[in-house]
């Protein structure tokens, strides 16, 4: 077998068979061209993908590439960051959480204080993640050629403080996205330095991209939960899963219907990792009033409300609108 759109099609065949499981995607470049078979759902024609990777993110709703990101890149994100710890600037919307172990201590400039940034779309440094070639070159090929960046983190798990704390709850991120269609929106999650399961991995259960956003709410945990960190209701702690060890700037691309979570870091050290949540600039946002999501809409509002002495006039919608930033093509409806 030799001509990719002739592996493509055998692929797919594969793809049939209730027996077809997990394999390790191919990283080898590779330039192909064919068609658009009607069971590729998850993927755009693209000449960057191999047919195997493109099968393997259908089949899987991830898709791991090594090395993406270069080492000077990554050390400037991290520089970056420990300035703000040390809060010699100050970047505006910028939200710097603690881990909710020491969430009512005294807070020290440092960043064994932070857990997590979120939503660095006004510091240029940290942005620049954002907008990276390499990065948006794999974006496309999910959400196509007008990409917003609607959500960035930068993930600092602290080593956990004996109650579980520093877990990630398995959750699908869309249950946070008023937008749709859900297939135009990918996230990518890179590595900041060694990611593995002593110091908590992301945690992914594959092929569940294919069913439908779950009900979340906070897992009952005895040692407490991370504000807003809510997890699928049923979650079956049974299901297989699959652990993402990765290397200092390696990229992981994932669906935002795919269960994923992180483990307890057992390490002292602090576990970083940086992402950016995309959508299509013609995606469009919906009323998520009487669906599973109402429950986070209700607490972001309340946060919202709270921090920027607003009312009802913010719509969850807006929250979003306001911290989207166009990175290529153009911005439809978002
Ligand atoms: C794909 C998307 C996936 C996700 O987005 S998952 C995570 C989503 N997370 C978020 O959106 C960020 C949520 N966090 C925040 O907005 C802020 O960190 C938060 C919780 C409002 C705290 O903001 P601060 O500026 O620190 O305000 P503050 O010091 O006055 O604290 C206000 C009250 O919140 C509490 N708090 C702070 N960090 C916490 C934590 N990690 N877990 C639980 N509670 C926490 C804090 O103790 C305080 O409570 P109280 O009012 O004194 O009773
Ligand atoms: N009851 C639960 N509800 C929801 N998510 C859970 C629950 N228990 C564990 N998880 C999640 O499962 C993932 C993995 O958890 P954990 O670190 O405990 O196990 P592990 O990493 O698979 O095992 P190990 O730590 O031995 O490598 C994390 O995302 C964690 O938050
Ligand atoms: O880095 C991690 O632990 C995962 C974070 C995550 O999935 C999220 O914030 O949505
Ligand atoms: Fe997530
Ligand atoms: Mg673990």
């Amino acid at each position: 077998m030799s001509r990719p759109a002739e592996r493509l099609r055998v692929i797919i065949n594969h793809l049939d068979r209730p027996s077809a499981g997990i394999r390790a995607a191919p990283t080898s470049a590779q330039t192909v061209s064919y068609g658009h078979p009607q069971r590729l759902r998850y993927t755009l024609d693209n000449d960057l993908l191999t047919p195997e990777q493109r099968l393997f993110y259908e089949e899987n709703g991830f898709l791991l590439i090594r090395n993406l990101v270069s080492k000077q890149d990554i050390d400037r994100f991290r520089r970056e960051f420990e300035r703000i710890c040390r809060q010699e600037i100050k970047v505006p919307g910028l939200v710097v959480m603690r881990d909710v172990a020491i969430a009512k201590s005294e807070f020290v400039p440092d960043q064994r204080a932070v857990s997590k940034l979120q939503d660095f779309q006004e510091d240029p440094e940290l942005f620049r993640y954002c907008s990276l070639p390499e990065i948006l070159k794999y974006v496309e090929c999910f959400i196509g050629p007008n990409i917003m960046a609607m959500h960035t983190m930068l993930i600092n798990k602290p080593p956990d403080a004996g109650k579980k704390t520093s877990r990630h709850p398995m959750h699908q991120d869309l249950h946070y996205f008023p937008f749709r269609p859900v297939d135009r929106i990918v996230c990518a999650w890179t590595a900041m330095e060694t990611v593995n399961r002593q110091n908590g991995c992301l945690v992914v259960l594959p092929g569940s991209h294919k069913g439908t956003l779950q009900e979340h709410d906070y897992p009952e945990w005895e040692g407490g939960v991370n504000k807003m960190y809510h997890g699928v209701r049923d979650y079956d702690p049974e299901h297989p899963r699959v652990h993402l060890e990765m290397e200092k700037g390696d990229t992981v691309f994932f669906h935002p219907l795919l269960i994923h979570g992180s483990g307890m870091n057992q390490t002292q050290g602090f576990r970083k990792a940086i992402s950016c949540h995309y959508a299509s600039g013609d995606c469009y946002y919906i009323d998520v009033k009487g669906t599973t999501q109402e429950n986070i809409e209700k607490e972001v509002k309340e946060i919202v409300a709270r921090k920027y002495a607003v009312g009802d006039e913010v719509t969850f919608k807006d929250t979003w609108a306001i911290r989207g930033r166009l990175v290529q093509g153009e911005r439809i409806s978002m």
